[in-house]
């Protein structure tokens, strides 16, 4: 198995405060891994960590196969980040912001046309960043973090200020560059967006992981034990998800009563609640 990321026994202490507590997990090359948990639970200094912007207090963490706190300039090419402190320029116009980027990660200025057709501002390229909205200047800064085609792609809660519209197109444009193999580390409290994304997920509380799977896999795990059936005559009946149940239904149907059959599939949002017994947002 070739791994992007490996992260075990991750600790961070800022003074007497734990941010982190013996967090262990790995990214496969090419997944889209979710990290997910409520403010403060760790995510930032996670993602700062693996980036080698913050160095831990105990653990070990690698990227593609080198520990993260002795990147160099070719290994910290392979990687791009997308954080929420901005650093474009306002005042320059979008092609301008991303050529001055790509002239600093020593990438062909071409690759900037590229990235903006991609990102869907090729019409904007003209305009200063100042002009344009929110969802797009999340898109420049996007673009920004893939314009060196980074194999690993950081996003530090990168929907959080979107309206849906936005938020969709982001997700499509993640979804892209995932098939074109690009592994994404992702950071959220939108449970929705995990699920529609992520290949797998954690759960990050208080600075530890309290669950680790693919969104499916946990709400098999979580799953309620019980089927919601509505007969035709108007009635609820509840049955349990087993062999008498499913005699149940077999009979509901077979006398031509049944309506409607609903198992309880649990949200990712249900499932975190379960685990950690708080909310996300
Ligand atoms: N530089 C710092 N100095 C002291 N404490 C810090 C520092 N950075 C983070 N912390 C603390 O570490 C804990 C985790 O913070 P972190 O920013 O990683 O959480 P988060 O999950 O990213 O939260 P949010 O979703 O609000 O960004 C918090 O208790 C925070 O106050």
């Amino acid at each position: 198995m070739e791994y992007a990321l490996q992260v075990k026994d991750l600790s961070k202490i800022f003074g007497q405060q734990r941010a982190l507590q013996q967090v262990s997990f790995n990214v496969k090359k090419g997944e889209i891994f979710g990290f997910l948990g409520p403010s403060g639970s760790g995510k930032t200094t996670t993602v700062k960590i693996l980036t080698g912007q913050l160095l831990q207090t105990a653990g070990d963490v690698n990227i593609l196969g080198k520990p993260a706190s002795k990147m160099k300039d070719a290994d910290l090419g392979k990687i791009g980040i997308l954080t929420d402190n901005s650093g474009l320029y306002e005042r320059m116009t979008v092609k301008d912001n991303l050529e001055f980027y790509a002239k600093l990660y020593r990438t062909p200025t071409e690759r900037v046309e590229e990235v903006l057709k991609q990102v869907g501002l090729a019409d904007e390229k003209k305009k200063q960043v100042k002009k344009l909205s929110k969802g797009m200047k999340q898109r420049i800064l996007l673009a920004r973090a893939v314009l060196h085609k980074p194999e690993v792609l950081f996003l530090d809660e990168p929907t959080s200020a979107l309206d849906p519209a936005n938020v969709q197109k982001m997700h499509e444009l993640l979804l892209d560059l995932n098939k074109e193999g690009t592994t994404i580390f992702l950071t959220t409290h939108n449970m929705e967006e995990a699920a529609q994304l992520c290949d797998r997920v954690a759960f990050l509380h208080e600075g530890q992981i309290r669950e680790l799977n693919s969104p499916k896999a946990l709400q098999h795990q979580y799953a309620k034990k019980t089927i919601h059936i509505e007969l035709k005559d108007g009635r609820l009946e509840t049955v349990g998800n087993d062999a008498a149940g499913a005699e149940k239904i077999y009979q509901y149907m077979q006398t031509d009563q049944l309506l409607t059959v609903h198992s309880d599939q649990p949200t990712l949002g249900d499932i975190f609640i379960e685990v950690t017994g708080r909310k996300l947002a």
